[in-house]
């Protein structure tokens, strides 16, 4: 068959469409998440979440709808995208290597009782590797939202959303997804 626009379009909503379906595998993964993120933001501690590239917007995404406001007038909810600070990023970049990005501004920024929330279609990009490294000697509990099996972040965190398949667009759609859904579930338990 030949790729026209038409058939990519196609294709890529019967992907997408599977991959969000595949879901449900995981839905016991989902729900801890569920259940530790409105722990942390009903009890005033905040989310501290990573990710590069396009899961760096997704870390904004969601810490913009805590902060913010996702669709319910609610009050605002205590979360830091780590991705956000182009002045912190080069100096940690330049000074102490693009891994650190995110670690040390965990040491910097975490309290006990926070969480971390590392977003990594891959499972490998060294500096979530080193973010939820840094959680764990902290001891704080995290989250990653991950892709592709999994990758070098497979059990590292308190709970993995691994998404089904070996599609990384596919992990980034389904991880905006949970974002979503996650933010759902925040508006109706807050006020
Ligand atoms: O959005 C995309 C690809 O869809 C890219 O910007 C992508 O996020 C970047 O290449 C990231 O550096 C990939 O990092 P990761 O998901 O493997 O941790
Ligand atoms: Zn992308």
């Amino acid at each position: 068959m030949s790729t026209t626009p038409t058939n990519l379009l196609d294709n890529s909503i019967a992907a997408t469409a599977r991959c969000i379906e595949s879901l449900k595998e995981i839905r016991a993964e989902i729900d801890r998440a569920a259940e530790l993120i409105l722990k942390t933001v009903r009890s005033g501690n905040k989310l501290l979440i990573c990710g590069n590239g396009g899961s760096a917007a997704e870390a904004q995404h969601f810490s913009t709808e805590l902060v913010g406001r996702y669709f319910k007038n609610r009050r605002s909810l205590p979360s830091v995208a780590l991705s956000s600070d182009g002045s912190l990023i080069t100096c940690i970049g330049n000074d102490y290597g693009f891994d650190a990005a995110f670690s040390r501004q965990i040491e910097g920024l975490a309290k006990p009782g926070d969480v971390v929330i590392g977003i990594t279609s891959s499972g490998n990009s060294a500096n979530i590797l080193a973010a939820l490294e840094t959680a764990k000697k902290l001891g704080l509990e995290s989250i990653s939202f991950l892709g592709r099996g999994g990758g070098k972040a497979r059990g590292m965190a308190t709970v993995d959303l691994i998404i089904p398949g070996d599609s990384g667009r596919c992990a980034q759609e389904a991880h905006l997804f949970l974002v979503h859904h996650f933010c759902d579930l925040i508006d109706a338990a807050v006020e």
